[in-house]
This record gives structure tokens, sequence and C-alpha cells, in this order.
């Protein structure tokens, strides 16, 4: 019986599809695992895929590829340690979110997930069949068991494992950020451990896939829910943990304990990551937007020069005779901060033609959100124009209030591949420009202090479509708006719950008003950045057409 066990935890990031690739990081990391002395390198939950496939690993072409370039890796990792990886698998007639242990050239033993989330983002019971709990697998006379990510959320698997003799346990995930989610997977995995007895290793994936960021941070716990071990947030990284054999049973040496950083922080780098991966795993190098001298595409443009580079990243300004001084020369004043590509394409010459055109129709009516709105489209259509021939993705800057209340133009301002704020209340965006004026980190690749400037921060955001207009004009204040809306959107309340909180009833109706009559632009909208247990996406599926309300 050994009386050490040395685990490599491969925090890596994958790309949806790219199986190969994929085996391929796989592999490297076995292969420092082994020059590291491990018995057991372990990848995330579904590594060789990619995490969350959704309905892709029903096609049975993609079952079988997997499959094969499972056999292929368990060749390669034949002379050494075990490796622990993820992968869809039929078994019989049923569909399963397999791992997979592969060692000495074989599958030495294959898990499939007992407990499936079907809620938020996840809708794993639409695509996968329930697999049988799982006994421990041995490995170098060591029995180790794995729950398999939501497994691990429930008693009875770990449980299980523990009665059928496993001596640790360790959790393969792919578990995706939300903000504080750290708090709530250790609560999880501290209840696992103390209800066994047994040290409990956490292997998280990270990296950005379509919406969600994969925030790593894996741990390991020992007896008792000691940290032992807890590995960076959103970067990849690999760790070499010794388990030793004590009296009491298994204890992982400890290492020092890298940085947790707050959810400002953390928030940040999920839009940095998420942008980042997005941006390049489409197969994209450069961004462009729109710069309007407004918050918003401040704070996407900091993200974008972040996640990307100031060399790829371009931004324009696209001025009309409402766009007042201060935003000229803020506009101008960050692009210069952020040292990114700047151009000034005035849209009054095609505004004009558009007046002209419509002006036969129009005859004897009033201006009113008709000609706001084509400024809008007008600056779209040239963003677009833009990302056509210089092949820039374009980004767009709609953030959570925007996004839930319609307050954006529909293939205007929306116009755009990838979001980064879309799950940001406005609030935050404010308090984010100032986190980012204040914080620098080796991780982004902007410069370092007060990158945007301060008036764009303090002065009261205007959309200018029209003299002298203000959100407020058309919307309650934003700390009050945001309120009501994390009432009714991320807490589910009702009209009612809120006017009993304090808030004014007109304002509340008018938002649940406008929050359900918008559920068409946000099926329209570009994916975006999720930061919350709410985001406008795959959190939250309302009908489009839809009559019920709260309050009145
Ligand atoms: N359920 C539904 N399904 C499909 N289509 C639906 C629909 N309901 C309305 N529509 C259509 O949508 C149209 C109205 O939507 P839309 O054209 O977007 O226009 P709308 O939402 O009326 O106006 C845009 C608002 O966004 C504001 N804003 C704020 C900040 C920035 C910007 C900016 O652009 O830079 C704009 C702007 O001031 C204005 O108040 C209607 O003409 C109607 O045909
Ligand atoms: N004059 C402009 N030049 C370039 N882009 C613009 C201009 N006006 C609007 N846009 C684009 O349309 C988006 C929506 O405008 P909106 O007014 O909502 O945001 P903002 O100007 O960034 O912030 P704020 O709402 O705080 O003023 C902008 O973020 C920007 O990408
Ligand atoms: N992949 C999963 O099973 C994810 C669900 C899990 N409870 C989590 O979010 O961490």
């Amino acid at each position: 019986m050994p009386d050490t066990f040395r685990l490599t935890l491969a925090q890596l990031n994958p790309v949806m599809g790219d199986l190969a690739g994929n085996a391929a990081k796989a592999l490297a990391a076995w292969q420092e695992g082994r020059a590291a002395g491990t018995d057991y390198v372990v990848c995330p939950e579904m590594f060789l895929l990619g995490y969350n496939p959704q309905d892709l690993v029903t096609k049975p072409a993609l079952q079988i590829a997997c499959m094969e370039q499972l056999q292929k890796l368990a060749l390669e990792t034949a002379d050494g340690p075990a490796l622990g990886i993820g992968a869809p698998v039929m078994y019989g007639d049923n569909l399963h979110n397999g791992y997979f242990i592969l060692f000495g050239g074989k599958i030495h033993a294959q898990l499939h997930k007992h407990h499936l989330p079907n809620y938020n983002v996840f809708d794993e019971m639409r695509t996968f069949d329930s697999g049988d709990l799982n006994g421990p697998y041995v490995l170098n006379g060591v029995r180790i068991g794995s729950p398999i990510c939501e497994d691990a959320w429930y008693e009875d698997v770990a449980e299980t494992l523990a009665e059928t003799g496993a001596e640790f346990l360790v959790v393969p995930n792919g578990s995706p950020y939300r903000r504080d989610k750290y708090d709530t997977r250790v609560a999880h995995m501290v209840s696992r451990v103390i209800e066994n007895d047994m040290p409990l290793v956490y292997v998280n994936m990270v990296g950005g896939q379509d919406d969600q960021a994969f925030d790593g941070g894996s741990f390991v716990l020992n007896r008792g829910g000691k940290l032992a071990v807890l590995m960076p947030v959103f970067e990849e990284a690999i760790a070499h943990v010794t388990m030793t054999r004590t009296d009491d049973g298994w204890a992982a040496e400890p290492q020092p304990l890298s940085d947790h950083p707050d959810a400002w922080e953390q928030d940040y780098h999920a839009m940095v990551v998420t942008l980042r991966d997005y941006i390049h795993k489409s197969g994209f190098k450069k961004v462009l937007l729109g710069l309007s001298g407004g918050i918003d595409s401040a704070l996407v443009a900091m993200v974008a020069v972040d996640a990307l580079g100031a060399d790829n990243v371009r931004c324009i300004m696209l001025p009309s005779e409402y766009t007042s001084q201060h935003s000229l020369e803020d506009a101008k004043e960050i692009a210069e901060n952020l040292g990114v590509k700047y151009h000034t394409v005035p849209i009054t010459p095609a505004r004009d033609a558009f007046t002209a055109s419509l002006a036969p129709m129009f005859e004897g009516m009033a201006e009113d959100v008709t000609e706001e709105n084509i400024q809008s489209r007008i600056r779209g259509t040239i963003l677009m124009a833009l990302s056509n021939k210089f092949g820039e993705m374009l980004l767009t800057t709609g953030n959570k209030s925007e996004m839930a209340t319609g307050y954006c133009t529909i293939y205007g301002d929306m116009n755009g591949g990838y979001n980064p704020i879309k799950d940001l209340y406005k609030s935050r965006v404010f308090e984010t420009c100032r986190w980012r004026n204040t914080h620098h980190r080796d991780w982004m690749q902007g410069p370092e202090g007060e990158v945007c400037p301060t008036r764009i921060i303090t002065k009261p955001p205007s959309a200018e479509l029209r003299p002298d207009q203000k959100d407020e004009d058309s919307l309650p204040p934003y700390d009050v708006l945001d309120a009501i809306l994390t009432g009714l959107v991320d807490n589910e309340q009702s009209v009612d719950d809120l006017v009993a909180a304090g808030f004014d009833r007109a304002d509340v109706v008018r938002a649940e008003h406008l929050l359900h009559i918008n559920e068409w632009k946000r099926y329209q909208a570009a994916p975006g950045t999720r930061l919350t247990n709410c985001a406008f996406w795959m959190d939250r599926r309302y009908p489009i057409v839809n009559r019920f309300r709260t309050g009145r």
C-alpha cells in the first residue's frame, strides 16, 4: 500500500469541438505530470469536447469521433501516469456525460454522471441519460471516488463512493462563473468532505465559451474542510499535489494559496476572458466599436484592449449634429489613453440622404423616435461596413439595464457580434470603470492608471439622438431602475413585492412593462458575458408573446 499519491490538476481551457486540440492539451499536461512523477493527471469534465456542448453531443458522428480520439489518447499515454478526462459516451442506448480514466494504454475505468443539472444555463437532461451510482476506481493501489461536477452538489454520490471504499474524492468540473459562485462551490464541497471525512480535489475548467466564463479556481480540501491548495482564477494552470497517507487517512500537502480576487475584479476578468476567447475561438483577431464619449462604449473599449491588445481594437466616433463637444473630447481622450486606432466618420451626409429619401412619405409628420433610430442605424451600417472591409468583429455595448428595458435600437446600436457588458447593470458599469481606473493586473493588456476620463463617469448618460436628450428623460434614475430590475429579473419578484420594498408603483409597473415588451429584442441581441445567475440568454427563457403582468 503506497503512502503517497501524486496528482496533477490540469486547469485548462478547451475549444469546443476541437477534439484533437483538446487531446493535445491534455497530453501536454500528462507529459508535465509524468515529468513531475505524478500518479494521476486530472482534466476537467467533458474536456475532450468542451463544455457546455448542448445539442452537439447528440450527433452520432461526434460521439464516434470522441471515442476515436479517446482511444488514441489512451495509447499515447500508455507509458506513465493515469489520465482522467471527460467525454460524451454512448453506453447501450444511453448517452452519458462520461469521465474516463486512461491507464496502461486502455480505458481503465469509465464513469457516468448521475445528477444532470437542469437549471439556469444547464439543460443536461435534454441531452444526457443519468448514469448509475459509481464505485471507486483503483490507481496504484489507491481507491479514488469521482463524482462528476453536479454529482458533488448532492450527498448521495459521494456517500456511495465512501461506503464502497473510496479513500478520497477527485471531482472533475465544468463549472461556469457567476458572481460569488466560488463560495457556493466551496460550501458544497466542504459538506462532502465533512460528511465522508475524506479530502476532496476539485478540478475546474477555465476560459470562455460563448456567454459563459469558466473561472478555474480549482482547489483541494483536507479533512475538516481545510483549504490546502487554491489555484488561480480564469487562467490555465497546472498544480502537482502530493497526498500522504496518515493514521487518520489521506492528507494533501498544503501549498501557498493563489489570490482569490473580489467580485469586481472577477467580473472584469470574466468579461476580458470571454471576449478574448469568443474572438479567438471564432477565428478573429481584431474588433471594432463605436466610441461615443459615453460610459458604455468606454468600458467596452477598455475590456477589448485588456483582452486583445490595443493593436487589435479600432474605435470610431460617428458624430451627428447632436454630438456634444465633451463627447468628441472624451472619446478622443480615452482612445488616446488606450492607444487604439481611432477614426471619425460623421453621419450627417448619410442622415441627410435618408431624410431626403423619406421626405415624400413623411410629409406633414412630426419628428419622433424614427429619426433618432435612423441615426443609430446609420452608425450600425457604417460599423458593419468597416467590420466587413477590415475583417474585424463589431462589439455591441448595451448594458443590462438597457437590454432589460429595450433602451437600444434594433439593427442600430444593437448591431454586433459580442457584448461583454450585457449582464452588467448600468450602476455597475460606472463602478467598474472606477475600479479599472484604480486597479491594474498582469493579465490586462491595456495601460495602467486613469484610463477612463473622470468626466465620462460623472456626466449624465445620454444617447445624443436629439437635442439635450438624457437617459433619465425616458427611464427612472439608474440606481432606482437597477434595483427594480434586479427584483423583477434576478429575483423574480412581483410589482407588489417591490412596492412593499418601497419603490414607486408607477416606476415598477413601467419597468415590468418594458421588460416584457422587449423580450423580442433580446432574442435578436448578440451574446455577451454571463456574470450573474440570471443573465439574458440561457438563464432566463421567457416567451416573446406574453400578456402576464404581476401588477398594473
Ligand atoms: N414584439 C415585437 N416583435 C417584433 N418587432 C417588434 C415588436 N415590438 C415592437 N417591434 C418593432 O420594433 C420597432 C421599435 O424598436 P426600435 O426600432 O429598436 O425602436 P424603439 O425601441 O422604439 O426606440 C429605441 C429607443 O432606444 C433608445 N436608445 C437608447 C440608447 C442608445 C440608443 C442608440 O440607438 O444609440 C437608443 C432611443 O432613444 C429610443 O428610445 C417598432 O417599429 C416595431 O415594428
Ligand atoms: N457619436 C457616436 N459615435 C460612435 N458611436 C456611437 C455614437 N453614439 C452612439 N454610439 C454607439 O451606440 C452605443 C449606444 O449609445 P449609448 O448612448 O447607449 O451608450 P454610450 O454613449 O456608450 O453611453 P451612455 O449611455 O452612458 O452615454 C454607444 O455605446 C456606441 O457604441
Ligand atoms: N457541469 C455541471 O454539472 C455544472 C453544475 C454545477 N452545479 C456547477 O455549476 O458547478
